[in-house]
């Protein structure tokens, strides 16, 4: 039996990320639903020099357990 993978997932365009610290975000005690790998919880992102803006945002936090080797689709033959 072999396993062969299917599909390489295409890397994610790194020009429209915007690295934050954790203390730039406030994470509600509210979740809004949970996947497989990850919980989403209702969040706030603290931005402006005064730390004075603050959007709503959705944070998936990734279960510490979780193996994302799955993410990786196999078919057998
Ligand atoms: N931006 C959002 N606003 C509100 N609720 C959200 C948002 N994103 C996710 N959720 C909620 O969290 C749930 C899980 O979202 P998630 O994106 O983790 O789904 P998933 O891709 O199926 O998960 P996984 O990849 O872990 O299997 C959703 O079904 C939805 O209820």
């Amino acid at each position: 039996m072999y396993l062969k993978k299917l599909t390489t997932p295409s890397a994610p365009n790194l020009n429209n990320i915007r690295l934050i610290t954790l203390n730039q975000l406030k994470i509600d005690k509210k979740k809004l639903g949970e996947g497989e790998f990850a919980a989403v919880y209702a969040a706030k992102l603290i931005l402006g020099e005064n730390s004075d803006k603050k959007f709503p945002v959705a944070a998936k936090l990734i279960h510490p357990a979780a193996d994302l080797s799955h993410s990786i689709e196999y078919v057998r033959f």
